[in-house]
């Protein structure tokens, strides 16, 4: 069996991460990460939150607190509330880590030893009243193309067009809106990707032929326009600093390298806080290091696609060394709240810690993921919302569950009931089932996640018509044990559906296991073809309890209320 990496990407700091970044993400990385150990492989999912740069000096400038107090809290907070999303990472880093510190200055000193880093001085805007230069967003000014004023230093939002901050009319600093700014110049490290681009083409000409479009399309666009050299250092407080063993001046100078360098990194430095944790049992080198029998997928949107396909991997062929490249790259459109992306600076949609108010995570994480922005952007709506949770997750699973064991408590006890030996019905409908699995296998194999929810919820359906044909509630009357044996059948499908939905509802799918006083504790397996069709889990006379109700509806009053709160329209 492969052993299988999976990293999604990096959440950033400044702030509780809304549903968009759930889905666009973390959340598939999980669920797909949740199979392959249900299948019995070796998993590995790692994570972290991305916190150097300067959008967070400023959150926690605005926040009065020290950029380590801010990175700490919000780091817990951001951690606890993907606890509450039932998120299983094997370990979930920080890109503020001595682990990531360290391997980033190496990765930088191999870049250099190679001939892939040289020092460049150029002209950077300084705000004196703020005393720091200000990167290229941080600048606004009137766009000299179409007259936006709050057009910001690298582009103009209103007509998309790319600036450059000297092309600005009446340039202001966006910290302090001070106008005292200045042109200075500073020397700052360059990674030579030109070097690097026939490399980097070769590769993903070589590995990225089973990309998904979205994603190979993305990095093939990226490469067209040509791989330009790039400054990776920033003269910041805060960040992983310039090595001062090979270049002191600029390590004095209080130089650190920009987010987009070291953030990838922390996939290893991640791994290696992991594998630090527990050094007798864990090597996190064999992860990432001429790691040959590793498959490596990473989950992403598509604004993060051009580092993950392009510039990281720039980045580790530039080493030289056998640093474990990904194999296939998992890219997402956008998902949409209510006219328009989903946005953290915005304060637009609806966030994570919110969501968890209303509802269990179940019913957030089914819901984004069969309504995941695979193929194209998607929008969210309540509507859509309510109609998914209350005809899949209640009428059709919830009600499923919950009538079949009541009824057959009501009529047989706390046993599953004996009664007739399997005829034509079951035999049919263990056929299908077991065509249902191959299926939804399929589509989680292909990390085609909607498809997958589909499949899943066709499997829900299957029990709902055999119920319906069969009619143990009619059965009763004239055919006491052909009542029994259709209950107890409908009983192996609630233990079915505990094992397989757990990728995609764990919480529930664990609430359905333990229905049955002889499932085992923990994570479960899977289900082999033979024992989908022989549809024989839980024998006649194990006692079962009947749950709770597993999902509620959402009522019209529950949409009038959250549609004005989260302000839909
Ligand atoms: N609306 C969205 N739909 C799907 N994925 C998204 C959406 N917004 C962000 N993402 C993805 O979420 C992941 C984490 O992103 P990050 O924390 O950097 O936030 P972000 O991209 O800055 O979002 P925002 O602009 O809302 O702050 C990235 O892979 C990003 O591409
Ligand atoms: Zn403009």
């Amino acid at each position: 069996m492969a052993r299988h990496l999976i990293t999604s990407a990096l959440p950033y700091i400044n702030g509780i991460k809304h549903l968009g970044n759930m889905v666009g993400s973390m959340l598939p990385a999980d669920v797909y990460s949740r199979y392959l150990r249900q299948r019995g492989h070796e998993v590995l999912y790692i994570c972290a939150t991305d916190e150097h740069g300067t959008p967070a000096e400023l959150a926690a400038k605005a926040a009065g607190q020290s950029v380590e107090q801010f990175c700490a809290e919000q780091h817990d907070a951001q951690k606890a509330i993907y606890d509450g999303f039932a998120l299983s990472f094997d370990y979930f880093g920080r890109s503020s880590s001595q682990q990531n510190r360290e391997i980033t200055q190496e990765f930088a000193r191999e870049l250099k030893a190679n001939g892939f880093i040289e020092e460049r001085a150029i002209r950077q805007v300084y705000s004196v009243a703020d005393g720091r230069f200000l990167p290229d967003r941080y600048i606004e000014g009137t766009c000299p193309h179409c007259g936006y004023d709050k057009a910001r230093g690298d582009q103009c939002e209103n007509c998309t067009r790319l600036l450059d901050p000297t092309d600005l009319i009446n340039p202001r600093s966006a910290v302090s809106g001070s106008t005292e700014l200045e042109v200075r110049e500073t020397t700052h490290l360059f990674l030579l990707q030109s070097k690097l681009a026939d490399e980097v083409e070769a590769w993903i000409e070589e590995h990225g032929k089973d990309w998904p479009t979205l994603a190979s399309s993305i990095a093939r666009k990226w490469l067209t326009e040509g791989l330009n050299d790039r400054a990776i250092t920033r003269d910041l407080d805060w960040g992983v600093p310039v090595p001062a063993d090979v270049w002191p001046e600029l390590a004095a100078q209080g130089k650190v390298f920009y987010v987009w360098f070291d953030a990838p990194i922390e996939y290893i430095g991640a791994t290696k806080e992991w594998s630090d944790a527990d050094p007798a049992r864990r090597d996190w080198k064999s992860w990432w290091y001429e790691a040959t029998d590793v498959r490596y997928t990473e989950f992403m949107a598509k604004d993060n696609v051009p580092f993950h396909t392009v510039m990281f991997p720039a980045t580790q062929l530039g080493t030289r060394a056998p640093w474990k490249k990904v194999d296939y790259v998992k890219a997402f459109n956008w998902l949409n709240y209510y006219g328009g992306k989903f946005s953290t600076s915005q304060k637009h949609g609806i966030f994570t810690d919110a969501a968890l108010e209303l509802l269990p995570a179940d019913y957030w994480r089914y819901f984004l993921m069969a309504n995941a922005p695979e193929s194209d952007d998607t929008s969210f709506s309540w509507e859509l919302f309510a109609t998914t949770v209350n005809k899949d997750l209640a009428d059709t699973l919830g009600n499923f569950v919950n009538r079949v064991l009541s009824f057959s408590l009501k009529r047989f006890g706390d046993t599953v009931p004996a009664g007739a030996e399997p005829g034509e019905a079951e035999a049919a409908l263990g056929t299908e089932v077991a065509a249902l699995i191959a299926e939804y296998q399929a589509q989680l194999d292909s990390l085609q996640f909607r498809k997958a929810a589909q499949a899943l919820r066709a499997l829900w359906s299957a029990g709902n018509v055999y119920l319906e044909t069969k009619a143990p509630w009619l059965q009763i009357k004239t055919d006491e044990a052909g009542a029994a044996l259709t209950l107890r059948t409908a009983m192996q499908l609630i233990h079915l559906y505990g094992v397989l939905s757990a990728p995609f509802i764990p919480a529930t799918s664990a609430a359905m296991r333990a229905v049955f006083a002889s499932s085992e504790a923990g994570e479960p397996g899977w289900v082999s073809e033979e024992q989908a069709t022989a549809l024989d889990f839980v024998a006649a006379g194990t006692s079962f309890t009947v749950p709770p109700v597993l999902f509620a509806k959402i009522t019209e009053d529950d949409l009038a209320a959250w549609r004005e709160r989260f302000g839909a329209q």
